[in-house]
């Protein structure tokens, strides 16, 4: 099955938007959500940086963003940038940290239809690289979560031994 999600509303996937209210801390300061992180990173070292980490709401800072003049490397960097917040943003809450791993090895696509980069568009072509991040971040924590068995195992073993 594949599964779409949009909106921060949505249930039980509405965590997977950006807009969704969890926040976390990257960089040395605190983020409301992934959303205000990736806004800001258009105006690193300016004054709107802050104005938008500040902003009210996730549209708000979206809408920021839109409408400011941003740094010229940014189609370079904006790919990783939004992954190192998504990724913090399911570290930092492992209750949406398991909603993501529950979806198992299922497609995960961002159904906006406006956007073929972040999203599918319109016609199913866009390049769903929002999808294809929470499903990077999946893989992530599905990986730390398999060592974290393998070190308790190693450790059951060892109280084992030493009994
Ligand atoms: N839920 C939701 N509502 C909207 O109105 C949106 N535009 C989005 N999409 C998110 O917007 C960000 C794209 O921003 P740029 O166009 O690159 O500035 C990104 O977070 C999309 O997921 N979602």
């Amino acid at each position: 099955m594949t599964i779409y999600f949009f909106t921060a509303d949505e249930k039980p996937y509405g965590c997977f938007c950006n807009f969704s209210l969890h926040g976390f801390e990257l960089d040395g300061l605190w983020w409301h959500t992934s959303e205000h992180y990736y806004q800001a990173k258009k105006f690193t070292g300016t004054p709107h940086a802050e104005t938008i980490r500040l902003a009210k709401t996730p549209a708000e800072s979206a809408k920021l963003g839109h409408h400011l003049p941003h740094r010229n490397d940014w189609k370079k960097i904006k790919y990783d940038v939004m992954h190192k917040a998504v990724l913090r943003k399911f570290q930092t809450h492992g209750d949406i940290g398991k909603i993501l791993l529950a979806t198992g090895d299922q497609i995960i696509i961002q159904k906006d239809l406006g956007d073929y980069y972040w999203g599918c568009g319109k016609d199913g072509t866009g390049k769903n690289y929002l999808g294809k991040i929470l499903m990077e971040v999946r893989a992530n924590l599905r990986s730390v979560n398999s060592d974290k068995m393998v070190s308790l195992k190693k450790i059951e073993n060892l109280n084992y031994l030493s009994r």
